[in-house]
């Protein structure tokens, strides 16, 4: 069995020899004995405590300096009943000027046994080192002429002129303390054990936690919640304030109520972009002190449909209206009703076939409206559940600034669609509702509460298909070939009039977003300075190609990497083409979509 390594830092002389006798009975210990009185004492026990050591055994203020200077254990020797006993034997005959000076744990033992031999000692009781001086002080004046005491005590009345007697510990006090310093040992050993069970499961969670004390001072960081904030330094973390690092807390934490403290509250926040739930709580450790920690969800972010909903928090890259492409009376009309509701409160309705802008309008609304202080967070909806349900109006309830643009509300049961109009009306945020189609024909088919289109009655914008404008293709293509070629690194000038005559023709059932896949393609497979046939023909024929297999049944019969390519063809179909939200639905990003279809 391991023996537990103790060091004992003996105050006086006599004590070393004492410990250093009885340590060679000690079995369970492997003791090592130094002398060192108060400040003496703090560089052996430092040293003591690299090379590890498990606790320290010491006496009096020295015992008590230790603690402050080591994170060792330190066992206290007391004085015992013994100890005074022998003391006052050993005075009992003088009769004159005895002054006994201590802290109140000695002086009551000390008056209690007087009492019991009936011999009379002044005391006085101190409370911290400091006031030892002034004691012995007020004891000379008093007339005394030998001071009882402890070391510090006991050399303060040398000083003074004083005799000292110090009350030397014994044999008994010595084996009290093994006998606590091995309890003591067990104790932390098992709870060693467990924190250790503790510290591993943090270590491995994939969930990011961090726990800090009462003002704010990390206390742990798990690697996951390292790993989240991967700009900050392990070590600058330790010791250091949570609120540097996630500065929301401070509104957190100043806003939450005492006494529900003790459950979990859940907040959304956004981190290095990212909206991401963060749960808080409270740990309540001994002697009535708290920690807090925080758990990180890893889960809500992602957007590929699988959950409730999907959160996304963006700049929206379009922050004014005056950057919206296209001279069209359609556009110039959502220009311009787009400038009117950006100035008003109360929720508004975008709606439009896929692909034709609506989330951009949504953010430039935000960016020039009333709530662009806050963030623009971007919600959808993927199906109809009480999650969905929950997590909206718990999100609503988090967030007072800002605009949050709800798309698929329509996927909802309307009665889950009427509690989460009754959570917006409390709401001072601005709220978008994304509509594929007009409110009135989503209420007519009962897809939308009667609530929740009664309240975007006033505020509602359609956005035209690029088929209702096609004057300004022209002017979508030069953009997009000219966004493309700074991703690409290409220098495409334009395009030829009979590629530009493709176009034309084209249905666009994706609207802007087909187009600049359409595009994206093209500036990426031209050879030459424009884009002509070549470069169009294939992309515009594959999802021509998508149009036929509409109604061609999926058959499990054929080898595997063709019935994948039926599968995304047909989740294409039903998305109308848009190559984000069939990547969405089926997991995958837009490149891998691509690649596979080809
Ligand atoms: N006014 C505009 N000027 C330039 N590009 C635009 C404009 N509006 C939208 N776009 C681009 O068109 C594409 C589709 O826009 P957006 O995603 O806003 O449409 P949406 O109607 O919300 O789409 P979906 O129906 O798929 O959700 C994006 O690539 C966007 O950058």
């Amino acid at each position: 069995m391991k023996k537990i390594k103790a060091l004992v830092i003996a105050p006086y002389p006599g004590l070393k020899q004492l410990a250093n006798t009885l340590a060679k009975e000690q079995t369970l210990f492997d003791i090592t004995v130094r002398q060192g009185d108060l400040e003496e004492a703090i560089p052996i026990a430092k040293q003591f405590e690299k090379e590890g050591y498990d606790l320290i055994i010491s006496r009096g203020g020295t015992a008590r300096l230790l603690r402050e200077h080591t994170s060792l254990p330190v066992i206290e020797i007391q004085v015992s009943g013994y100890d005074i006993l022998r003391t006052l034997t050993l005075v009992k005959d003088y009769n004159t000027g005895f002054h006994l000076i201590g802290f109140p744990n000695i002086c009551q033992g000390f008056v209690s046994v007087s009492n019991l031999l009936q011999i009379n000692i002044p005391h006085t009781i101190i409370h911290s080192q400091e006031e030892v001086r002034q004691a012995v002080q007020t004891a000379k004046a008093g007339g005394a002429r030998i001071i009882i005491g402890d070391t510090i005590t006991y050399k303060t009345a040398e000083e003074y002129g004083l005799q000292g007697i110090l009350i030397t510990s014994g044999k008994e006090s010595l084996l009290e303390a093994f006998e606590q310093a091995r309890q003591t040992y067990d104790i932390i050993e098992n709870m060693t054990k467990k924190v250790q069970a503790y510290a591993q499961l943090l270590q491995r969670t994939k969930e990011p936690i961090i726990i800090y004390d009462q003002q704010g001072i990390i206390q742990l960081a798990n690697p996951s919640f390292k790993k989240m904030l991967p700009a900050i330094d392990e070590e600058d973390m330790k010791g250091s304030s949570v609120y540097t690092y996630l500065p929301f807390l401070k509104h957190i934490d100043t806003h939450s109520n005492q006494k529900t403290e003790a459950q979990e509250t859940s907040h959304m926040i956004t981190i290095n972009g990212q909206m991401i739930e963060v749960n808080k709580g409270s740990l309540e450790l001994a002697q009535g002190s708290k920690q807090y920690y925080l758990r990180f969800s890893t889960q809500l972010n992602h957007s590929n449909g699988k959950h409730a909903i999907s959160i996304m928090t963006t700049t929206p890259a379009i922050s004014s209206f005056s950057q919206i492409l296209g001279t069209s009376q359609a556009i110039k009309n959502v220009i311009e009703q787009g400038q009117s509701l950006a100035q008003q409160t109360g929720p508004i309705a975008l709606y439009g076939e896929n692909g034709t802008g609506k989330k951009t309008l949504a953010g430039i609304i935000h960016s020039s409206g009333l709530q662009q202080e806050g963030d623009f967070l971007l919600i959808r909806i993927n199906h109809d559940s009480q999650e969905a349900m929950e997590r909206l109006i718990q999100l609503l309830g988090n967030i007072d600034l800002g605009t949050l643009a709800i798309q698929g509300i329509e996927c909802l049961a309307i009665n889950k669609q009427e509690k989460i109009t009754a959570a917006i009306e409390t709401k001072k945020c601005q709220v978008i509702f994304i509509f594929t189609e007009s409110p009135l024909d989503l209420l007519q088919k009962k897809k939308l509460s009667p609530e929740l289109a009664k309240q975007v009655k006033k505020r509602q914008i359609r956005l035209p298909s690029l088929k209702e404008h096609l004057e300004d293709l022209n002017e979508y293509i030069r953009m997009f070939i000219a966004q493309y070629n700074v991703k690409f690194g290409k220098q495409i000038v334009g395009i030829r009039d009979q590629a530009l005559n493709l176009l034309y023709e084209h249905s666009w059932p994706g609207n802007l977003s087909e187009l600049s896949d359409v595009i994206a393609k093209a500036v990426h497979s031209a050879t030459g300075e424009y884009i002509d046939q070549n470069d169009l023909v294939p992309h515009l024929q594959a999802i021509d190609h998508c149009g036929d297999l509409e109604k061609v049944p999926i058959d499990l019969n054929k080898p595997l990497a063709e019935i994948e390519k039926d599968i995304i063809t047909r989740v294409l179909q039903e998305e109308n083409m848009n190559q984000t939200r069939a990547a969405q639905r089926l997991g995958i990003n837009r490149s891998t979509l691509w690649r596979k279809l080809k």
